[in-house]
């Protein structure tokens, strides 16, 4: 509750805590950030704008090294001189300042982020890249910042904020078989459009919410951007404590970091007990489909991976789902896990002999083809199927190839037959 008593949602609660005072959606503050991240892509701006900035000063420090957090994950490893030439330059910064820096080998930032205990619930986190929302899932206020801007936080620590309305997400009943949280957000962001939650702090709630995994609150909070969301935030919980428990040494659980009851917000309804495997069709992500409205189209590469559905438990949908079934004749199978940690998790339980066997690909923890920016791109008239988030023209390669979003477990079906298949009929 505020100062006179009105219900405040946790955004509010968030910037006034970053604010050092009580403020409501709609204010504008200046707020002190408690963790940032870059990476190999926006990094290298970043950098060049915060000694722009300091050019006058004496001592060109950051705020607080401790606070900041640099990885390499978009071109790794380095696929072309200028990746080398940037990832050799962020190397030296961090040293210099002091910087955490998790180099090629480690995964996906939005992964390796969470997974290493950088977040927390009531944090505050800016990173240079807009699926930074996915931190949501435990609990912080987490949003993606432009490089120029993360100049800015690198020299103040501060930045400027107006404190947005929230939209809230009620999501309620028992996943059916073979649906998973990629469905149920892909079913959001086609109900409310990839504008729906502009500007927005974006709440998902509900028992649909509330019983899912860890893993699987990831997926739902890395895609608030896509309905235009500034933040995507679950509330922290006894599965949230969990996770942060094996992560965050003395990590204390407080009840403090949620919307009081009646807090004002924009809410919208669900019940997913009879939703089916959805599918976002090219070329937008809100351009969504029930599966069975797509089925038998034909598919020239499946990619399995991204810190949308990259992780251990993603993957284990995949093997689980082929077992000892090849790859379909024609078909390119790429399975990326999204860090080191996941990776090991995968080669330990035997999966990556089984994709080898089955005839799929196996890389280095990275982003991969998500950004058409490294390898595994899809050429003219190509059709892909991706776990991750975006599906733009020209996203994972030419643009004249065609890319559509699903689950894990869609994706597996559909490295079976070779087309796009509801995996209920697996
Ligand atoms: C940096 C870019 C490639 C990004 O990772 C995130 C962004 O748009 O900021 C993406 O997925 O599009
Ligand atoms: S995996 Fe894809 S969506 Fe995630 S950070 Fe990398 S490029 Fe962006």
């Amino acid at each position: 509750m505020s100062t006179n008593n009105e219900p405040m949602t946790i955004s509010e609660k968030i910037f006034s805590k970053a604010a050092g005072k009580t403020v409501k959606a709609g204010e504008f503050v200046l707020a002190n950030i408690d963790r940032a991240m870059t990476h190999d892509i926006t990094g290298p701006l970043a950098v060049d704008g915060f000694y722009e900035i300091m050019r006058d000063k004496e001592e060109k420090k950051v705020w607080d090294p401790s606070k900041i957090v640099i990885l390499f994950d978009h071109q790794v490893p380095a696929d072309s001189l200028n990746a080398a030439q940037n990832h050799i330059m962020l190397r030296k910064f961090a040293k210099e300042q002091g910087i955490i820096n998790y180099d090629v080998y480690e995964g996906v930032c939005h992964q390796v982020m969470p997974e290493k205990g950088h977040v927390k619930p009531g944090d505050l986190v800016v990173g240079s890249d807009s699926h930074t929302c996915a931190y949501g899932s435990l609990g912080a206020f987490s949003t993606g910042i432009g490089s120029t801007d993360m100049a800015a936080v690198f020299a103040s620590g501060k930045l400027w904020f107006k404190v947005p309305d929230t939209i809230r997400f009620e999501v309620e009943g028992k996943l059916p078989k073979h649906v998973y949280s990629k469905d149920i957000i892909l079913h959001l962001i086609g109900d409310v459009g990839a504008e729906g939650a502009r500007y927005k702090a974006a709440e998902y709630a509900g028992s649909a919410i509330s019983s899912l995994p860890m893993s699987e609150r990831m997926t739902i909070s890395n895609m608030a951007i896509e309905m235009g969301g500034k933040a995507g935030i679950i509330e922290a919980d006894a599965t949230t404590e969990a996770y942060l428990k094996e992560r965050i040494p003395d990590y204390e659980f407080d009840p403090y970091w949620k919307s009081d009851e009646g807090a004002e917000c924009e809410l919208h309804k669900y019940d997913i007990s009879n939703l089916e495997p959805q599918v976002a069709c090219p070329h937008n992500v809100d351009n969504v489909k029930p599966v069975t409205e797509v089925e038998g189209t034909k598919v020239d590469q499946i990619f399995v991976g991204s810190c949308t559905n990259g992780r251990f438990e993603d993957i284990e949908v995949v093997a689980k789902m082929m077992g000892d079934e090849p790859v379909a004749k024609g078909v390119r199978l790429l399975i990326i896990p999204a860090s080191r940690t996941e990776y090991m998790k995968v080669l330990r339980a035997g999966y990556i002999e089984q994709f080898m066997e089955a005839g799929a690909m196996v890389e280095s923890p990275c982003c991969g083809p998500c950004m058409g920016g490294s390898f595994g791109l899809l050429g003219d008239g190509e059709v892909g199927l991706a776990t991750s988030n975006r599906n733009f023209k020209g996203r994972e390669g030419s643009p004249q190839s065609f890319v559509y979003l699903s689950s894990p477990a869609t994706a597996a079906a559909s490295a079976l037959t070779g087309e796009i298949t509801d995996p209920r009929k697996i």
